[in-house]
């Protein structure tokens, strides 16, 4: 099979973006004519976006981003556009490629203080990008807040100014941008909220910054694209059997909560699971029996029970958590699992009834990991929302960052995949590893959609797919599966799209540029 190399889903930080930068114009490309390639794209965006747009304003800063305000600027107007420069320091005061990039503009700049967004069709924001090290205060901030009260179209120049490239955090104020032109690599901000709201659509230009560049900086941040994770990604094989494909297993709650573990049950089913089992207690067998077919039941009311489970090898992956009930038996259970050997999804309930006292499940965690079985290694995955990582990780959810930083640093200190749910959920590697997730519809805040979520976690993990590979590999499924439904999506929904997942999934893998 071929893959599609995965370090075109790599993310940069600012700093490794001036890396990349200082590595191209050292290997013979000038600055000047990097700076004049992002032009170019800029102006390609609005001939192609906004070919009516007549007058057009472009803001710019005191560096860079700037000079490419200016450059594109000369593009548009030799393109017959009228353009106007309101820029937040004057010409004479640029420097380097920026300064050069004003000198080949040759026409004046209007103070920023005299911007007025209503006169025009289209702004195009070259405030500030990469560059950008605090807040936007004075009379940027008035040129933002008037532009975003205007209705005139926004295109950001590599981000929206006032975004962070590196945690897509606010800093003071910020544009809302309609289109987003970057360069090379997007960075974390692109998709991380509020940055990836902000910025609208982003179009990644190539401006001649060679993928080698690439090999100097130890990637570690990646948007979760299948690129990233499908080459580890377990598939049936010719000749396979179910039980190659791993048997996993569900606890339910008691009578009355059994259907969130159903619906974990069903997703890792349909995720790929060979078999899949629901660890059900006596109260609630005759609830399930009444709504399985394809999974099975088996009864577990304590931990003797479990420990006779888990004397068949072959439960390999478990999902704890979903209706199942806070308290001492989840911990328990979970313990029980992972000295066992066996991976775990950690989830709702299964979380919460460890705030507090996580660190033995932890240190088992880091153990477990060690361990070898023929579905490879075991492993624990957390699948918090918001609520549930404060609970868990309440030092980390207080302490001052982004999103990536949290889950990074959970999933260090848990020796464990934690998945930060949300809109922008985060997948964190102890390892540092981290991919930031972009596909998903809103519909997807719905009841019961995080439990099948953590059945598609188990599903890879049974299969013997890598936990990290494994988890983002999950979310993409579970997010394309609600991108296909539509609207309207309720988490029952989710299991029955997965065929055309996988359909995708695999024509990729058998041809990854389709
Ligand atoms: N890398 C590449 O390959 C390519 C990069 N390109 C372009 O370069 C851009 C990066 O340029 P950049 O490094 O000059 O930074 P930029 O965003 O213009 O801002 C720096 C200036 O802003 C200032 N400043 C910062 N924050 C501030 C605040 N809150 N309020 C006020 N001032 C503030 C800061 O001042 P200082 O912090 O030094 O006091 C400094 O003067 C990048 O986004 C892309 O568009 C392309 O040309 C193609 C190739
Ligand atoms: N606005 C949104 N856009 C995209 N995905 C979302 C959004 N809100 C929630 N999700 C996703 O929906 C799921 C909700 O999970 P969770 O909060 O555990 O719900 P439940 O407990 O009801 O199952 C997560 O996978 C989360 O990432
Ligand atoms: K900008």
């Amino acid at each position: 099979m071929v893959f599609q190399d995965a370090r075109g889903t790599a993310l940069l930080t600012p700093d490794e973006m001036a890396e990349a930068d200082r590595r191209t114009i050292a290997a013979g490309t000038p600055g000047i004519v990097l700076m004049e390639r992002a032009a170019e794209a800029v102006a390609a965006a609005v001939h192609s976006g906004y070919p009516q747009a007549e007058w057009i304003a472009l803001l710019a800063g005191p560096g860079n981003n700037g000079g490419d305000a200016y450059a594109a600027a000369r593009l548009l107007r030799e393109a017959g556009r009228r353009v106007e420069i309101f820029g937040l320091v004057p010409p004479t005061k640029l420097r380097g490629d920026a300064a050069i990039a004003a000198t080949a503009f040759g026409g004046t700049a209007h103070p920023v203080d005299s911007f007025d967004p209503a006169a025009f069709d289209l702004v195009i924001d070259g405030l500030f990008g990469a560059g950008l090290s605090r807040a936007i205060e004075g009379a940027a901030a008035e040129a933002i807040r008037k532009l975003n009260a205007a209705p005139a179209p926004v295109v950001a120049i590599d981000l929206p100014s006032g975004v962070s490239g590196a945690t897509g955090e606010r800093l003071g104020e910020a544009v809302s941008a309609d289109l987003t032109v970057t360069f090379f690599r997007r960075k974390p901000g692109h998709l991380l909220e509020p940055g990836r709201s902000l910025c609208g659509p982003t179009i990644v230009a190539d401006i001649g910054i060679p993928a080698t560049v690439l090999d100097a900086i130890a990637l570690m941040i990646f948007a979760n694209e299948p690129e990233l994770w499908i080459g580890a990604l377990k598939r049936p094989s010719d000749a396979g059997h179910k039980y190659d494909r791993g048997h996993a297993v569900v606890f339910s709650g008691s009578a009355t909560r059994t259907g969130a573990a159903r619906l974990a049950a069903a997703a890792a089913l349909r995720g790929g699971a060979g078999l899949v089992t629901v660890f059900s207690p006596g109260s609630a067998l005759m609830a399930n029996a009444a709504h399985l077919t394809a999974i099975m039941l088996k009864r577990c009311d304590d931990e003797a029970a479990l420990g006779e489970h888990l004397t068949d090898a072959r439960f390999n992956a478990f999902v704890l958590g979903p209706g199942f009930g806070v308290g001492e038996r989840a911990r328990n259970f979970a313990a029980t699992v992972l000295a066992a050997g066996r991976s775990l999804v950690l989830d709702a309930d299964g979380i919460t009834s460890l705030a507090g006292a996580p660190d033995a499940l932890f240190a088992a965690a880091r153990g477990a990991g060690k361990g070898a079985s023929p579905h490879g290694k075991p492993a624990l995955v957390l699948t918090p929302h918001d609520g549930e990582f404060k609970r868990l990780f309440p030092d980390i959810a207080d302490r001052q960052g982004s999103k990536l930083e949290r889950a990074r640093a959970a999933a260090e200190r848990a020796g464990a995949v934690v998945v930060l749910k949300g809109r922008d959920t985060v997948i964190a590697a102890p390892d540092g590893r981290a991919a930031i997730n972009a596909i998903g519809t809103p519909w997807l805040a719905t009841a019961g959609t995080g439990d099948v979520l953590a059945g598609l976690v188990a599903a890879e993990l049974a299969q013997g797919t890598p936990s990290f590979e494994a988890a983002c590999a999950a979310v993409w499924m579970h997010g394309r599966a609600a991108e296909l439904f539509g609207p309207g999506l309720i988490s029952e929904d989710l299991p029955a799209m997965l065929p055309k997942v996988h359909r995708e999934l695999d024509a990729l893998a058998s041809n990854p540029r389709a």
